[in-house]
């Protein structure tokens, strides 16, 4: 009892140090109102599965898999990839790396500890841990990972591979990232080279997740229900099953085997196709007995750019339906009221 109230008060310190402390109920702090905990066992969804070899220039299925890429973001706004050519190292080696950190020693990992959203390292714990009345039961590193050079010292040096596995899987998934947003743009029929060079400036931010085993699972949450703010969201799981989306007013849980990639569509691109494509809720729920550890690379514009609807997909019969956003005005909604939910793209759209 003693260690469970002493392990309440440094909850600060993240669920890893809770589970050290070898916590048998999960803390006040942690435990949801019952109407935001999970059900018991969402239906399991069958995602979209987009082929990218398909989607190279002169691919015979390109039809086929540039309409399959617009159904799965108009509809689902979560999906597969396969034959990505990343290879299966990389991501193996990402995954590991990964957990190695979170084995660290909390004096290690505490280093990197910043209430600074805009810091380009930063290691904490729930989901906005500064806002957050309920805390969730995740601990995260945060790596700002393009553009690198400048911010690259400022990564961990330790698992002393930690950077040079990052920098490599960083690479892969930003180019992934830029072939499927010249993918989308082309089904969204909007032609933009300037677009296309403001993606290739823009800002990639990796979230290395931990989740270890919870005492009381169904209490609590690993993450809340979000959306992600960027563009695209590539994510990277163990096989350990954790997420779960909102698809058609429902919960399910996301079946996603070890080494898949998911790419999931953010605010940005719900503003920038002018609603046609639509953000993915989406939340994690965690278990008793396996730790579960997720990568999520988030892709946008720089943080100085703004995000608009794409003049070409705003017409008479398609009013613009949200405002421009800066990276300002999501850090303004951020600090003062979170961003669970969709609040953030709520706030942001336009009354008709
Ligand atoms: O762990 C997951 O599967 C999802 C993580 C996530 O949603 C995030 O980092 O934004
Ligand atoms: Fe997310």
């Amino acid at each position: 009892m003693e260690l469970e109230e002493s392990a309440e008060a440094d909850y600060m310190k993240g669920v890893k140090h809770l589970c050290e402390c070898e916590v048998k109920r999960v803390p006040t702090k942690y435990i949801l109102p019952v109407p935001d905990r999970t059900q018991a066992e969402p239906d399991l969804l069958e995602l979209p599965i987009v082929d990218i070899s398909d989607l190279h220039p002169g691919s015979a299925g390109r039809e086929r898999a540039l309409s399959s890429l617009a159904d799965a973001c108009r509809k689902y706004g979560l999906f597969q990839v396969v034959n990505h050519g990343l290879p299966g190292e990389v991501l193996r080696s990402m995954i590991e790396v990964s957990r190695s950190f979170f084995k660290l020693p909390l004096k290690e990992r505490e280093r990197f500890m910043s209430s600074e959203v805009l810091s380009p390292v930063r290691y904490g714990t729930s989901f906005n841990q500064t806002m957050d009345g309920v805390f969730c039961w995740r601990d995260f590193l945060k790596l700002t990972s393009h553009p690198l050079p400048e911010v690259l010292s400022l990564w961990p040096a330790s698992p002393p591979d930690l950077r040079e596995v990052a920098v490599s899987y960083a690479r892969e998934t930003r180019n992934l990232f830029l072939d499927l947003m010249a993918a989308i743009m082309e089904t969204l029929g909007v032609e933009d080279a300037k677009m296309m060079e403001k993606f290739r400036e823009g800002s990639q931010l990796m979230v290395l997740n931990f989740f270890p085993p919870c005492p009381q699972p169904e209490l609590t949450l690993g993450m809340p229900p979000h959306s992600d703010y960027g563009f695209l969201t590539v994510l990277l799981q163990d096989g350990v099953n954790g997420l779960q989306m909102q698809h058609q007013g429902r919960w399910a849980t996301v079946n996603a085997a070890a080494g898949s990639l998911l790419v999931n569509v953010g605010d940005h691109l719900e503003i920038f196709s002018n609603g046609k494509y639509k953000s993915v809720l989406h939340r994690v729920f965690v278990n008793a007995t396996s730790p579960r550890v997720s990568v999520a690379s988030l892709h946008s514009l720089s943080p100085a750019a703004v995000v608009s609807p794409s003049p070409q997909l705003v017409t008479a019969s398609e009013p613009r339906r949200y405002m421009d956003t800066g990276f300002a005005a999501f850090l303004h909604h951020l600090s003062s009221r979170g961003t669970t939910a969709k609040s953030f793209l709520e706030s942001r759209k336009l009354a008709h």
